[in-house]
């Protein structure tokens, strides 16, 4: 379980996030949903610990980013907006180069690898050299590397920018298959589509500040709105910065 409580960051004059609080629960999946510059990237980065915040708190299974950040990260499974791999290494190494990071044995390493690269189909390119690689497979090996560890909670950013429909597709049935596993899921998104058809909550953020966080049918109640991007458009106040 993820818990924020009364986040802060500011950039200058800038104020990114301005007080945001949610909690996003196991067995569940929690959308950050919010405009481009809305602060979802800001948030995220502080609560995997590679951001400090001005104010504000991150718990996560109850224990505080800022007094345990090792303990945090552990139990975390993180893709960052920067997917960042080695390419000189292959998939299966850029894995591996991390599971070693958390401490992992060799033969946990093995087994684990495997299932990832069966549950990802991503056997085809597990021993190329990363260099070259589509959009779509970096993301599959940046997030294999993620979950090598077999965190609780899972943050994801924007993890289907940049996909074609299939492989969003098959990125969708993948996050379901991590909740169906009772994880915590949270990730982040400016596609009000996707965020309606996979979450079982949504936390609207605009300005740096929460606007909503309700289940997608409250929103739609909430707001007498038929459709959930109507439902959006009504919260945030403008279209500007959503895509459908
Ligand atoms: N390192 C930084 N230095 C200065 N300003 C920053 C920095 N990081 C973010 N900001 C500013 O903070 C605000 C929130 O940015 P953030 O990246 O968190 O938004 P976002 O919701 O993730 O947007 P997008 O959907 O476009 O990725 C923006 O105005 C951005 O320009």
């Amino acid at each position: 379980m993820i818990e924020v409580k009364d986040l802060h960051k500011a950039f200058g004059a800038v104020k990114a996030v301005d007080g945001v609080s949610f909690v996003a629960r196991d067995g569940e999946i929690t959308g950050l949903l919010g405009p481009n510059g809305a602060g979802k990237t800001t948030t995220l980065r502080m609560l995997y610990t590679l951001m400090k915040p001005d104010a504000g708190q991150v718990l996560v299974d109850g224990i505080d980013a800022a007094a345990d950040a090792t303990a945090v990260r552990r139990r975390l499974g993180v893709l960052p907006d920067a997917r960042g791999l080695y390419k000189r290494l292959s998939a299966r190494e850029n894995i591996d180069y991390f599971a070693r990071l958390q401490g992992l044995d060799a033969a946990t390493r093995r087994s684990r690898i495997d299932a990832l690269v069966t549950a990802l189909d991503m056997s085809d390119i597990a021993d190329r050299h990363t260099e070259g690689f589509s959009q779509g497979q970096r993301v599959k090996t940046a997030i294999a590397r993620a979950l090598v560890h077999d965190p609780g909670n899972v943050i994801l950013d924007e993890p289907t920018n940049g996909l074609d429909v299939m492989a969003t597709r098959a990125m969708r049935t993948f996050m379901r298959k991590l909740k169906d596993e009772g994880r915590c899921v949270l990730f982040s998104s400016h596609i009000m589509q996707e965020v309606g058809a996979l979450c079982d909550r949504i936390v609207v953020i605009a300005r740096g500040r929460v606007v909503a966080d309700e289940s997608p049918d409250a929103l739609r109640a909430q707001t007498g709105a038929a459709s959930l991007e109507d439902a959006f458009v009504k919260i945030i106040g403008s279209e500007e910065g959503l895509a459908a």
